[in-house]
């Protein structure tokens, strides 16, 4: 049995197919950080994993200008009442995956929005209380969408492995995620 999660929202073809690839040639332009087990990109803001902790005060510069097209995008589709500011790229190669956590609260707004490139993936989600996970199929272009619970409440991971059961092995995959940074006052 699988649950349903509230505040999950899944958008099949959010962007072309000729969009994908346009993005994806951006982003392998741009240096990667290789510092963690999987390859990432941070733009508008770094997140420090360690701490936990973005510094508001440190901006990294403007958006790259394919991150900067699709945050206005989300602004115009109301996805984000402002526009998100931080984006992280992900790359999994076959085998790769997030161990399963809630993103950063005091660093984040309440909206994350997360659009996967290439290959696609199974996410799993766990309740805030024992019982049934939710698995959800990310296909390419597609847009997630995590608010209310889904954001705050249940924990998500991609499991790492080479293939997904039912749908077959797995190729590259990389997620844009978009958020948008809580400056305290
Ligand atoms: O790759 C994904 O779709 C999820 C990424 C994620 O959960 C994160 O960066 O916090
Ligand atoms: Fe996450």
């Amino acid at each position: 049995m699988t649950a349903t999660v509230p505040g999950l929202t899944l958008v099949p073809e959010w962007i072309s197919a000729a969009l994908e690839r346009d993005i994806v040639a951006a982003v392998d332009a741009h240096p990667w950080d290789d510092s963690l087990r999987r390859r990432v990109q941070h733009h508008g803001y770094r997140y420090a994993y360690r701490g936990r902790k973005v510094d508001a005060a440190e901006p990294l510069g403007p958006l790259p200008a394919w991150a900067a097209e699709l945050a206005a995008r989300l602004c115009g589709e109301s996805v984000f009442t402002c526009p998100p500011d931080q984006v992280i790229v992900n790359e999994y190669v076959p085998g790769q995956g997030i161990s399963a956590h809630i993103d950063c609260v005091p660093c984040f707004g309440p909206v994350v929005a997360s659009l996967s490139l290439g290959s696609g993936a199974m996410m799993e989600l766990s309740p805030p209380e024992p019982g049934p996970r939710a698995v959800v199929w990310l296909p390419p272009r597609s847009l997630l969408v995590l608010a209310g619970d889904a954001r705050y409440r249940w924990r998500h991971a991609i499991p790492a492995r080479r293939s997904d059961p039912d749908r077959g092995p797995r190729g590259r995959r990389l997620s844009l995620t978009f958020r948008t940074v809580v400056r305290r006052q």
